[in-house]
């Protein structure tokens, strides 16, 4: 089988080729002045798709006949887990970032534009909208704004996944904590192979990362917003991009912030401690949230290659369960595995909704 998967990030498009049972993956960087140049995600397309059709030219794979290209889904509606065939309805809503602007839109969009030139199917898997969520996990605290689920679902449920073949038990039967710690950070509460309760990872809530603020003093905001410090749209940046670590420290790169902590700078060791125990404090709420019946900690994401965060984090929450550590992320991986499941036929490709506005929640 010959399978492309595209997995666009903020300043990166990943880009995986299954080529004869062999997985090459590969990194396509992108300055952040030149994505910066653009005002919406999606006028990005022409861009990342120049690069990938270069790369693919560059290393023999532009004459593959796919049988798949898989991408990255997007902020759409909210949908049971799953692979997704990439239809006009999911195109439509990927392209219009019905839920919210973010470069994994593109990741749908890109892989149904190379599929279609040679008839190929193009699916999603795992959108980061997958909603599991239970209904007491949904109740907010003020009528009119709801919890919703907006997570890093596909690195969330590959390494659960993964940690389930470890303890040789069905994903379905385990109990997991899995913390995603990346440029944002999420922490899933999986209970028998469903996310009931997560952190919305783009929306401010949960711990702070490297770029994110996660949840805020209500007030705090507001009054900045009353004093005029902000608009609205700039307070949304801080929010998704240019809050947490980023804000106090002036970098999002977590290795340049331990150096410094290293060296003496107390401000930046007391920083990142901070975000370390937000951590532990998201991982301690979904134990009890799961009535303390807990099988495994998963840390995965970038951050987890971090001895620091790991020992820290580590510290505090291994009184609720064994801790599994997953250094990186396996998007590529669980991309092509969703698109193989399809194409052998272990798994039936869902059909995203019908997409008109009526449905739309
Ligand atoms: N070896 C490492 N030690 C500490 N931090 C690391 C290491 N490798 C990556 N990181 C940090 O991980 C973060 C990026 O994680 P990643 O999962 O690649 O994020 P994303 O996919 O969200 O961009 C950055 O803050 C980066 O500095
Ligand atoms: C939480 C939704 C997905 C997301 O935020 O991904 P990145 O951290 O890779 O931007």
């Amino acid at each position: 089988m010959n399978i492309l998967a595209i997995d666009p990030g903020s300043t990166s498009t990943k880009v995986g080729v299954l080529r004869a049972g062999k997985l090459v993956k590969a990194t396509i960087e992108h300055p952040r002045c030149e994505i910066e140049s653009f005002h919406a995600v999606m006028e990005q397309l022409d861009y990342r798709m120049e690069h990938l059709v270069r790369y693919l030219r560059e290393t023999g794979a532009e004459q593959l006949r796919w049988d798949a290209v898989v991408g990255r889904g997007g902020l759409v509606r909210p949908v049971p887990s799953g692979v997704y065939l990439v239809e006009e309805p999911l195109l439509r809503d990927l392209m219009r970032g019905v839920n919210g602007e973010h470069a994994a839109n593109l990741g749908g969009v890109m892989a149904h534009a190379v599929a279609a030139r040679q008839g190929a199917p193009a699916f999603v898997v795992d959108p980061p909208v997958i909603d599991e969520m239970w209904p007491v996990a949904r109740i907010s605290g003020m009528a009119g704004i709801e919890r919703r689920s907006m997570f890093h679902a596909l690195n969330q449920k590959a390494a659960a996944r993964e940690v389930a073949r470890e303890l040789g038990k069905p994903y379905q039967e385990l109990n997991l904590i899995v913390a995603h710690m990346g440029g944002g950070i999420t922490v899933g509460a999986h209970r028998k192979g469903l996310v009931v309760d997560v952190n919305n990872g783009l929306n401010g809530d949960g711990p702070f990362s490297p770029e994110r603020t996660g949840g805020l003093p209500v007030i705090g905001v507001l009054q900045l917003v009353e004093q005029g410090a902000f608009t609205t749209e700039q307070l949304k940046s801080i929010v998704a991009r240019k809050g947490g670590v980023f804000s106090y420290l002036g970098t999002v790169d977590l290795r340049e912030a331990e150096e410094n902590a290293q060296k003496g700078d107390r401000w930046a060791a007391l920083v990142l401690e901070a975000m370390v125990y937000q951590v532990a404090k998201e991982i301690g709420a979904l134990a009890a949230a799961l009535s303390g019946e807990v099988d495994g900690i998963v840390l995965t994401g970038g951050l987890a290659f971090s001895d620091a965060v790991v020992s820290g984090v580590r510290r505090r929450v291994a009184f609720i369960a064994p801790l599994f550590v997953l250094p990186g992320e396996f998007e590529i991986e669980a991309l092509i595995g969703g698109a193989s499941r399809v194409l052998s036929g272990a798994e039936e490709a869902r059909r995203y909704p019908g997409g008109t506005d009526e449905d739309r929640t």
